[in-house]
């Protein structure tokens, strides 16, 4: 009776394809929106995160698909700083390509939010839609800040468990914070993800204001020595693993550029590690979400291919 009538619910059977409508409702996702797009869904969903202790959300667009059962592989996209999961979703263009290359993509929220920890809301580039990525070490944030251990350890398995996904067929991609995110998550993790992309990317945090402040308050002072251990500069000289290349796009007009971004300074230590990186730069583009609508299509290509 319980099960009919979750199947037969309208809301469910709407839902449309690349969706276990039961498993979601037994792994305590919830659906908050849901709009067609290029023949696919844009949904979003909210769940109760163990690791960070909050309520979080984050969006999944669903490409058609011939079938209910077909599993794709899947794009993760991170955000940058005083984003929410809103601004890919409603400003990248994403889901016309990834309706065209058949890849799910998955764009998580950029912090744990609704905590109300001292000091989470006093500026744009620290504590809320500022997370950067990294697991604190630092009261009081060392309890909630820990978005790598969410993407690794809960967000992945939370998705392969409830949609059709080719479990370990996923790339990763990103801008500015979410960039630096996107490198460092795949630095970390040899093989874990097949492709790594980013847009405007903080490349060398150590050096930069914004990853001064951030590694200052999550991490501590830079003589403990965990600041290298976050910054792909670093990171890139001692990779072991699977070929990797890194995908590095930077507008030429961006305002953050060269001094928050510092691409130059990965270029050169990825040269120097043997680890082949494609730099693009755009001429006159900036940091926005145009500059990025304008090379989503791109990216999403270039996973798609490693994704095959
Ligand atoms: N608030 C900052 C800008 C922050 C910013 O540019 N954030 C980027 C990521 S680093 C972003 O994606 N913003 C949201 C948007 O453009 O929708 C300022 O006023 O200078």
């Amino acid at each position: 009776m319980y099960l009919a009538c979750i199947i037969n619910c309208p809301a469910i059977r709407a839902f449309g394809k690349h969706c276990r409508p039961l498993s979601n409702i037994m792994t305590g996702l919830t659906e908050l929106s849901r709009n067609k797009s290029f023949g696919g869904w844009q949904t979003v969903f909210s769940h109760e995160s163990k690791v960070l202790g909050c309520t979080m959300k984050f969006g999944v667009y669903l490409p058609p698909t011939e079938n209910d059962t077909e599993n794709l592989p899947v794009i993760y996209w991170l955000s940058g700083l005083t984003c929410s999961e809103a601004n890919f979703i409603e400003k990248a263009g994403a889901q016309r390509y990834a309706a065209e290359h058949k890849v799910i993509i998955v764009n998580p929220d950029t912090s744990p939010r609704g905590l109300n920890i001292p000091g989470d809301s006093d500026s744009w580039d620290f504590g809320v839609a500022a997370g950067f990525y990294l697991n604190a070490t630092q009261d009081p944030w060392k309890n909630n800040y820990k978005m790598y251990d969410y993407i690794i350890k809960e967000l992945l398995d939370l998705v392969n468990s409830n949609f059709n996904t080719q479990a370990g067929n996923q790339s990763i991609m990103g801008h500015s914070m979410g960039g630096h995110g996107a490198l460092v998550l795949s630095l970390k993790n040899p093989g874990l993800f097949k492709s790594v992309s980013a847009f405007a990317p903080i490349c060398n945090p150590s050096i930069c204001p914004w990853g001064i402040k951030a590694f200052s308050g999550y991490l501590g002072p830079k003589e403990t020595g965990q600041w290298e251990e976050w910054d792909a500069t670093e990171l890139v000289k001692k990779y072991k693993g699977p070929p990797l290349e890194l995908f590095i796009d930077q507008g030429l007009n961006d305002n953050f550029y060269p001094a928050q971004l510092n691409p130059k300074n990965l270029v050169e230590a990825s040269k120097g590690a043997g680890v082949p990186v494609i730099f693009k730069e755009r001429e006159s583009y900036n940091h926005s979400y145009f500059y990025i609508a304008s090379f989503i299509g791109e990216h999403i290509g270039y996973h798609a291919q490693h994704l095959k």
